[in-house]
């Protein structure tokens, strides 16, 4: 079945599973998804490439391209802005590639209120708090006040995905399962 060559917006709370699931989507179809890299104004870390990591620009021509309406969304982090570019979508999807945009709920809001982007949307759930408290935990990537920031925003997310309609929501209880749920999402014709 070809899938719909429509930008996938997978959106859900710190830890849920998002990476995990992209990972095996990715590597279960070669040459079908791509990340859409992002433009930042903050500088590069040792390694990374321009137009691979990011598209490093300057805060000036950040704001300029935003003004343009350049970005599908974008957001500033500490004193660092990102975004994601219509431009970069439309080369991708050119390619014929299917852009996945991993992003949270701010992101999603800004991306419903575009009206030059028709995307499908996926929210990822977790079974319960404890069982995405224990996800976070356990996956030892996030300090304790980091563990606690992500676990505050989480219940913002799973309100904001149940108000949506039409969208497709997916609990990642087993792996497997929610795998097999977006997959059967991704490919429906
Ligand atoms: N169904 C599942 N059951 C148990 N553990 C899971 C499941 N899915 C993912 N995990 C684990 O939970 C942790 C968080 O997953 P992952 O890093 O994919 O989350 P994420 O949503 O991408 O988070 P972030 O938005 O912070 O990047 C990882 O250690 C992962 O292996």
């Amino acid at each position: 079945m070809a899938p719909s060559n429509k930008t996938l917006v997978i959106s859900g709370p710190s830890g849920v599973g998002k990476g995990s699931l992209i990972e095996k989507l990715f590597n279960a179809h070669p040459n079908t998804f791509t990340f859409s890299v992002s433009h930042t104004t903050r500088k590069p870390r040792a390694g990374e490439v321009d137009g691979k990591s990011y598209f490093f620009v300057s805060q000036e021509e950040f704001e300029t391209l935003k003004s343009e309406g350049g970005f599908v969304e974008s957001a500033k982090f500490g004193s660092n802005s990102y975004g994601t570019s219509h431009r970069t979508i439309a080369e991708q999807t050119a390619k014929g590639l299917i852009v996945v945009l991993d992003i949270e709920m701010n992101g999603v809001r800004q991306i419903k209120e575009n009206p030059n982007i028709e995307p499908r949307y996926v929210f990822i759930q977790p079974p319960s708090m404890q069982a995405l408290e224990s996800r976070l935990r356990g996956r030892g990537t996030e300090n304790e006040e980091d563990i606690q920031r992500r676990l505050g925003q989480a219940s913002a997310e799973l309100e904001f995905a149940n108000a949506q309609v039409g969208d497709k929501i997916i609990v990642n209880d087993d792996l497997e399962t929610a795998y097999q749920e977006l997959e059967a999402f991704v490919f429906q014709e």
